[in-house]
């Protein structure tokens, strides 16, 4: 795999492989080749909550009611004692099709109920119970992916903010059979994936210094100056051809400082990175993590680049650097607030200004200006 771009769920599927929790674990366990997917078919009438038709459509043929029974009662009980002992302030249910919405709403007393599922038919009635509900399209995915993707969705739509605990009742085991329990801090849990997703990246570039300029980047998108938003783009890696892409963009504030004075394993450097990143122009960054240059106008060709609607000169420029070099571009939109991760001319990552939300996604492409 040379570049990342395609979501987590292409990068991670692994046909066959289950995985069952410890609810006393932030991540459940994961077991290789354990049972297939067993599928389990409830009958719709008996419910009382579908309307069933004789022609089901693809959508609802795939749908796997639950049954609102003694067990699945037994594991909503579980969960919300366990919100209970850690203070969660959501219960997050994985479906494969629809249960007594009003029974859940009435079973759990407080607690933010979400309910999770690959399609709206399958949680059609839910929002009107009291429920929040997410639906994603990742029937094919494993559980795990899609419980992130959940949560990521969750924190991006503020139905969970990111300090939140929340309580995961999933098919870990049997496809289609509640079976399982965890409980997840969600702050810790999105802080892992900036660094599992990183890791991904096939570059030359050392993790530290791009985790260190990817952190910098999301502080800067979050905090601006002095009230300000502002936005920035870093140039990582392959410094010696980037430099021949550069020119200045007028005085460079970190001309003349020695390589300690610039390194932003120092806090004090990147708070300085911080102030001069209001100046237009880019940072070049050393694989080492060395600020060579600051206020740079990067200019590459833009030739066979495709971007996202909306995005300006800053990340074309970021796109068409870490096309024409291995270089990684960090681009902080002024605008948004939103780091978006450049390699080979795609965004790989994208980080919402919340917090460490990230989310991997799909982009609508357009061809470069006509006048580029
Ligand atoms: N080639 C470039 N190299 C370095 N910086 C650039 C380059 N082109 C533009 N910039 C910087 O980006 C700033 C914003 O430009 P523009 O609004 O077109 O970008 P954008 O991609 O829409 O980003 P934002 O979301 O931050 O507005 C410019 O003021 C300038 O500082």
């Amino acid at each position: 795999m040379s570049t990342i771009k395609a979501s987590v769920a292409r990068k991670n599927r692994s046909a066959g492989r289950t995985r069952v929790s410890n609810p006393a674990l932030a991540e459940p366990i994961r077991l290789r080749g354990v049972a297939r997917a067993v599928e389990v078919a409830y009958d719709a009438a008996d419910l009382g909550v579908v309307a069933t038709t004789t022609r089901q459509s693809p959508e609802t043929a795939t749908m796997k009611p639950h049954r609102f029974d003694e067990l699945f009662s037994a594991y909503i009980s579980l969960a919300s004692l366990l919100c209970k002992a850690n203070d969660a302030s959501a219960l997050m249910l994985m479906l494969s099709g629809p249960t007594d919405w009003k029974e859940l709403r009435e079973s759990v007393d407080k607690l933010r109920i979400v309910v999770v599922a690959d399609t709206p038919q399958e949680l059609a009635g839910a929002e009107d119970a009291g429920l929040a509900t997410i639906v994603q399209n990742m029937a094919d995915s494993p559980v795990i992916e899609k419980m992130t993707q959940a949560l990521l969705t969750g924190v991006a739509r503020e139905i969970l903010t990111p300090g939140d605990g929340v309580v995961v009742v999933y098919s870990g085991f049997e496809a289609d059979v509640l079976d399982s329990i965890s409980f997840i801090r969600l702050d810790e849990h999105l802080g892992r994936l900036t660094a599992r997703d990183l890791k991904q990246l096939e570059t030359s570039v050392p993790l530290e210094t791009l985790k260190t300029v990817v952190d910098l980047a999301v502080e800067i998108g979050r905090e601006g100056r002095e009230g300000k938003a502002v936005g920035t783009l870093f140039v990582v890696g392959d410094t010696r051809k980037v430099l021949q892409h550069c020119q200045p963009a007028g005085y460079d504030p970190v001309k003349g400082y020695t390589r300690p004075e610039r390194d932003l394993d120092d806090p004090r450097v990147r708070e300085a990175v911080k102030e001069i990143a209001v100046l237009d122009g880019a940072f070049i960054v050393s694989p080492e993590g060395i600020v060579e240059k600051s206020a740079q106008l990067v200019d590459a060709p833009y030739a066979d680049l495709t971007l996202s609607k909306g995005l300006g000169a800053r990340h074309w420029a970021g796109a068409a650097i870490s096309k024409s070099t291995n270089a990684i571009a960090v681009v902080v939109s002024q605008s948004s607030g939103t780091v978006r991760i450049f390699q080979n001319g795609q965004v790989v990552l994208r980080i919402e200004p919340l917090r460490q939300a990230m989310k991997w996604k799909d982009f609508e492409y357009e061809p470069p200006p006509a006048d580029e």
